[in-house]
């Protein structure tokens, strides 16, 4: 059976109430059921509501949600006017994932390759888990170069961090074309493009690449998760609008118990 991580990003979305809404019904949802161990959800929610979530999650003594930061900054303390550093996230109880080198951030804060890599060694320093977004524009998917991007998105934490760096971290492969667009990669297109992953981390070490948790993410719905979830070399998906509205995010939770292996 393999392991599935199921994460909603909610980007710059929700306010208290509607966590509150949403922490209830999720957890009242989780605990009906015979929670698999072999699943892991978390939802990662704007860094200002993390303690907000925490907390809330904390009185309904939850088990079986973590949470995940969508960012943190390169610096540990200091003049940073704005930002948000990996020592005080990991203060908050139930951090356990964050994402580095988001598309959106690559895009709108002109995040380069080194900039990623230095927080994703700084996450891996402070012993929570890095999830890195990888995936090619749809140029550079048309002009055959998905792959060659992908790579040199993971060697440069390689460079940096070595490929040990990928043991206990996350992959997720997110095509910029499929974001938030309506039209998620074809399953065909994914397994393609997550088992190059796969091999590429293989090469380095064949046993971290088997335990590798390779997400996708990319308008990612209830009506597509159970394709999506069954693909062979994934393990799991990172989910952007379909998170935002509990009773969808439930529904795609559902899909996971009817996989078949
Ligand atoms: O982090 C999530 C991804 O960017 C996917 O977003 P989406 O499900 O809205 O396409």
């Amino acid at each position: 059976m393999k392991k599935l991580l199921i994460i909603g990003n909610w980007k710059l979305n929700n306010n208290k109430k509607i966590i509150l809404d949403f922490c209830k019904k999720l957890n009242s949802y989780l605990s009906t059921i015979n929670y698999d161990h072999h699943l892991k959800i978390s939802i990662a929610p704007p860094i200002l509501h993390l303690e907000t979530f925490n907390l809330i999650l904390q009185q309904l003594h939850n088990n079986h949600i973590s949470l995940t930061a969508q960012n943190i900054d390169v610096n540990i303390l200091g003049s940073f006017t704005g930002e948000t550093s990996i020592s005080m996230l990991q203060e908050i109880e139930n951090i356990k994932y964050v994402i580095v080198g988001h598309s959106e951030r690559r895009i709108h804060h002109n995040e380069t390759k080194e900039l990623i890599a230095k927080k994703f060694k700084l996450v891996k320093s402070f012993k929570l888990i890095p999830i890195l977004c990888i995936g090619e524009t749809k140029e550079e998917k048309n002009a055959n170069k998905a792959q060659k991007i992908c790579k040199e998105q993971i060697d440069t934490i390689i460079q940096l961090v070595g490929y040990q760096a990928f043991d206990k971290a996350i992959i997720a492969y997110e095509p910029i074309w499929a974001i938030g667009s309506n039209q998620s990669a074809s399953t065909n297109y994914i397994q393609y493009m997550h088992q190059f992953i796969r091999h590429y981390i293989s090469r380095y070490d064949i046993n971290i690449s088997k335990k590798l948790i390779i997400q996708y993410g990319g308008s990612v719905n209830k009506k597509n998760a159970l394709e999506i979830l069954s693909v062979k070399d994934v393990n799991g998906v990172l989910i952007g609008n379909s998170s935002l509205d509990c009773d969808q995010f439930i529904d795609i939770i559902k899909c996971t118990k009817l996989i078949k292996y």
